[in-house]
């Protein structure tokens, strides 16, 4: 029999735009929300019941692109351009990263994420059956992608090829459902154009949605003009990428006719406004993005160029930057950017079952201590999450039901060994 439990004096974000918060009570059956509302439910003799009293409940923050095992190098490459960056610091080190490595750099940064509450991240990058396991241990929900870089000789590129579509038959489904999967060539600019055919025709065999970097920088789309005589979106466009369900990460530097483009095919997009600003990369057209329709979520990008992963900051940027640079003030709302965090995230990630506190959707959630000084007045929960809150607000988080953070501790994670193997591991990278 599955596990029944109440949570009563509850503040919950349901985030309905007439009506984004309620209080009163929550039901949980198993890993499912069955009810929220202002009146106890029936039929709840046998539930175990919590007094939530000082807490905000709300869905679990959803980090929609990232590359867990890079915190490994957080603060190993700053103030440099995108390009700079990857040539000179961090595909040099990363061409050194052995299995165990990726290991213990996801396990540092599933732990920054789950005390920061975020439940349900995407993964792109190379020896993902480590990430796999850090899933599964820690009980973290996560989208894994084999990120692919294609310049490389025929024979290696079949390999990496095989390789990405082992993990994603895999992995799919894996860690009791919390595991899906998807295909990702890396970059139009890292991977030749019919290789970035043969990842689509893979997502339409093992029918999975897509994921790539795309126009993040000036130069890149440039660069496609000149290699390609088109801009990135009509590329990807031509080379059928849009045919499938797909989530690209960045998309800074899109024209008018673009972002028509991709909201008439339905792509998604991960916004990285914490790496975009580090990386000097721009500012992506969000307020455009969501006026035209398409769903925009947050990622934090990887831990060497934002250089964190809290997702509370990602949200607040969201909401601020836009403002400061379109000079309207409604231009990203509070409530919109909290969705973006959240609920979007989930749709971005072709997860039709998390994101939001509804009956009927997963168990993921976090509870954030309201009993403090930046918190008050009650005035508006949502504004005081989105413009005040941080990671260490969250008090109890869970996924799929199962509690993962109880007081702000991990109960999943070793935290201790995972700071010790992760400075271990960073040291052996600088001396091999
Ligand atoms: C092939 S696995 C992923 C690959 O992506 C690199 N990466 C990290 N951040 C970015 C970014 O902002 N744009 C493009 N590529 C990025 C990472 O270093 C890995 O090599
Ligand atoms: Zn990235």
């Amino acid at each position: 029999m599955s596990r029944k439990w109440l949570i009563k004096n509850g503040t919950f974000a349901v985030l309905d735009e007439k009506s984004p918060i309620v209080h009163g009570y929550m039901l949980i059956e198993g890993n499912t929300i069955s009810y929220i509302g202002e009146e106890r439910p029936e039929g709840v003799e046998g539930a175990e019941t919590y007094d939530g009293k000082g807490l905000l409940f709300m869905p679990g923050l959803v980090n929609s692109h990232g590359h867990t095992a890079m915190s490994l190098l957080r603060g190993y490459g700053d103030d440099m351009v995108l390009q700079e960056w990857l040539e000179q610091k961090m595909w040099p080190m990363e061409a050194k990263f052995t299995p165990e490595d990726v290991y213990w750099g996801a396990s540092l940064s599933v732990l920054e994420m789950v005390k920061g509450g975020t439940t349900t991240f995407l993964d792109m990058y190379d020896h993902m059956d480590q990430v796999g396991k850090v899933v599964e241990e820690s009980g973290i929900r996560g989208v894994l992608t084999r990120g692919v870089i294609g310049l490389c000789p025929p024979e290696l590129q079949d390999q990496k090829l095989a390789e990405a579509i082992r993990i994603a038959r895999d992995w799919h489904g894996k860690a009791e459902g919390r595991i899906t999967t998807m295909m990702s060539p890396h970059a139009p600019y890292t991977c030749p154009p019919d290789y970035i055919e043969r990842f689509v025709q893979a997502a339409h065999d093992l029918n999975l949605p897509l994921h790539t970097h795309m126009s993040e920088t000036r130069a890149e789309v440039q660069q496609n003009v000149d290699q390609y005589g088109v801009r990135p979106v009509q590329h990807l466009l031509n080379l059928g990428f849009f045919s499938r369900p797909s989530l690209v990460a960045h998309a800074v530097h899109l024209t008018d006719e673009e972002i028509e483009i991709l909201a008439a095919h339905k792509v998604a997009i991960s916004h990285n406004p914490g790496s975009n600003l580090k990386l000097a990369s721009g500012v992506a057209r969000v307020p455009e993005l969501l006026k035209a329709g398409v769903t925009v979520s947050l990622g934090t990008d990887g831990p060497a160029s934002n250089n964190n992963l809290d997702m509370f900051e990602e949200i607040r940027l969201a909401a601020l930057i836009h403002k400061g640079v379109s000079g309207d003030p409604t231009a990203v709302p509070a409530l919109e950017a909290l969705r973006m965090g959240t609920e979007y995230g989930a749709k971005s990630l072709y997860l039709n079952n998390t994101g939001k506190l509804a009956a009927g959707m997963k168990a993921d959630m976090i509870a954030v201590n309201t009993d403090q000084a930046h918190f008050l007045p009650r005035t508006d929960y949502i504004s005081h999450i989105v413009y005040s809150a941080g990671p260490k607000d969250v008090e109890h988080v869970w996924v799929d039901g199962k509690q993962i953070i109880r007081h702000g501790e991990c109960l999943t994670l070793d935290e201790e060994r995972i700071r010790y193997e992760a400075q271990t591991a960073f040291e052996g990278l600088l001396g091999r």
